[in-house]
């Protein structure tokens, strides 16, 4: 699913309304009635419900929003912040429909207008919707402020009011912290980044039929991978494969004190379907990989504490396997920067980087253009930043990033909530599942087994970026759903893979 910015979404409303074709005040009561229809799910009828409307489009659907909900008896009071001297004509029609069947429309010009708000009520937030283009100020300013100061729960209609949709808030803005956001159609950026989460909540989608054509046709490097686009790249295994079929995946990984991450990327790429895995883990971890992961083969390194690549037991170069992972647990050591050094100049197909190579990377930044081009790197935000440079805001953090993997011509998974994967080609993919019982150690050394495992199966690397977070984030819902987010650990991330 695309991402659209602010003047695209301009533009698919009037496409829409050109092309379906449908007048603007009927796009706008599909969009209330797509609203309302959500609103009658979660509260109850007997909900006080306090509707906050501003003059343009936003406003606009707040008033249809409160017809509808007086039609099905809802307790609804309106109050229109008159912050500018113009009405939009959407807003005027609707306020004129609002009027021949309720009373109830107060209108809040100073701060004496502002209604008390108590823990019961549900407020509406119509105020400002994706037309905001500056910061609230004053009476706008000050009704935000008073509802976010409230007990009650909110709901805003689109996007926070005050939030912009595709551009940084400035520190100090005053935006509404809702409990729910509904936003028409397609999400907006601003809903995925983390700075902006108290300005979200809980959000979700309301389809209200925009036109398709558009929306196909339209340039953007932001898309939202919905679960039916990640399961359309997951592959049938063919009834007469075997164990080659599927890849010989090489994990280098662990150091003495971190021998757990090997076990768990390990774990995670049998989980994840891989042909045949080999672990080289420095000598110390020799027993407890044989032990912990029985499946799979162990070439231990010829040092005891951590790793450098060399090897008493015969088998192939590196280079010959169907993928390379490289970095969970992996230390700093100076032999294992050698180590790195001589590998990456010998290997041609995408590996997966992860952890302290992506430190090492950082440090050495000369061996990035070693990278086998289309290689997956999986930095957490401090890891990228130490990849890059710090950045002011969200936004400039995802130029950081698209600019980054289209230089170095390797696909990056930005981790966090809604791990961002940049492609080569400059689009950015957002993951929609996962939780925040992710966020705990030994997750991300998951990723990397679940990543390796698919390029050994032959995905490419974009497929096997946008495939493995969907599959690794859904892992920790079904874990979430059974036992909450509190407490969950990447072992039982692993455990609750599937691939069907
Ligand atoms: N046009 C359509 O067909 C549809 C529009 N929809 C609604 O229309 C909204 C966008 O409407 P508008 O473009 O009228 O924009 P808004 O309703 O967000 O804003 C209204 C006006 O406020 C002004 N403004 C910007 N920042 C301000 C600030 N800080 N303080 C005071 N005024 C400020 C702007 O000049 C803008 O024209 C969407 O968010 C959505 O709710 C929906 O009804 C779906 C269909
Ligand atoms: N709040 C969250 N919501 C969704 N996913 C999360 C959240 N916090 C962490 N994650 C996921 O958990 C993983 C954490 O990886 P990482 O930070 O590398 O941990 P570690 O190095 O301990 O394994 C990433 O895949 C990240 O996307
Ligand atoms: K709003």
């Amino acid at each position: 699913m695309k991402i659209l910015n602010v003047d695209q979404i301009r533009a698919l409303d009037q496409a829409t309304v050109q092309h379906e074709p449908i007048a603007p005040i009927n796009l706008m009561e599909r969009a209330a009635l797509s609203f309302v229809n959500w609103f009658a799910d979660q509260f109850p009828h007997s909900s006080p419900t306090k509707i906050f409307c501003g003059l343009g489009n936003n406003g606009g659907d707040g008033l249809a929003i409160a017809r509808l909900l007086l039609e099905r008896e809802y307790p609804v009071e309106v109050f229109v912040v008159r912050h500018a001297p113009r009405e939009s004509d959407d807003f005027m029609h609707n306020h004129r429909r609002l009027k021949l069947v309720t009373d109830k429309i107060r209108y809040i010009e100073q701060v004496q207008d502002i209604p008390t708000l108590r823990h019961n009520e549900i407020v509406i937030d119509a105020i400002l919707g994706s037309g905001a283009s500056r910061p609230a100020e004053g009476i706008v300013k000050t009704t935000i402020e008073a509802i976010n100061r409230a007990p009650a729960t909110v709901v805003s209609v689109d996007i926070a009011s005050g939030l912009y949709a595709d551009k940084p808030n400035e520190p100090g803005d005053i935006i509404i912290e809702p409990d729910y956001t509904l936003t028409f159609q397609l999400p907006k950026l601003a809903l995925l980044l983390p700075k902006n989460g108290r300005y979200v909540g809980e959000w979700h989608m309301l389809d209200i039929q925009l036109h398709k054509r558009f929306i196909d046709q339209a340039p953007t490097p932001y898309y939202f991978t919905q679960p039916h686009e990640a399961r359309l790249l997951l592959r049938k295994r063919d009834r007469f494969s075997n164990k080659g079929t599927f890849g010989h995946a090489l994990l280098l990984a662990g150091s003495y004190g971190k021998m757990g991450a090997a076990v768990l990327s390990a774990r995670a790429c049998l989980r994840a379907g891989v042909g045949l895995l080999t672990v080289q883990v420095p000598r110390c971890g020799y027993d407890i990989l044989q032990i912990a992961v029985p499946e799979a083969m162990c070439r231990p390194d010829t040092h005891e504490t951590v790793l450098t690549g060399q090897t008493a037991v015969d088998g192939p170069e590196p280079a010959a396997y169907t993928t390379v992972g490289i970095g969970p647990g992996l230390g700093k050591a100076p032999e294992t920067l050698a180590m790195l050094r001589t590998l990456l100049p010998t290997l041609a197909k995408p590996i997966v980087v992860d952890a302290d190579a992506l430190n090492l990377l950082a440090e050495n930044r000369d061996l990035l253009k070693k990278l086998p081009p289309n290689s997956i790197l999986t930095p957490h935000p401090k890891e990228f930043e130490r990849l890059t440079q710090a950045w002011a805001n969200d936004y400039e953090k995802l130029d950081l990033l698209r600019d980054f993997a289209q230089k170095n011509r390797v696909v990056v998974v930005l981790k966090g909530a809604y791990s961002a994967v940049a492609t080569p080609n400059g689009e950015v993919h957002f993951n929609a599942t996962g939780n925040p019982g992710l966020s705990t150690g030994g997750t991300g050394d998951v990723l990397t087994g679940i990543l390796m495992a698919l390029l050994a199966q032959g995905y490419d690397a974009v497929e096997a970026a946008v495939l493995g977070v969907y599959a690794h984030g859904l892992a920790g819902d079904r874990v979430a759903e059974q036992r909450g987010p509190i407490g969950m650990t990447a072992s039982d991330v692993i455990d609750a893979l599937r691939w069907h």
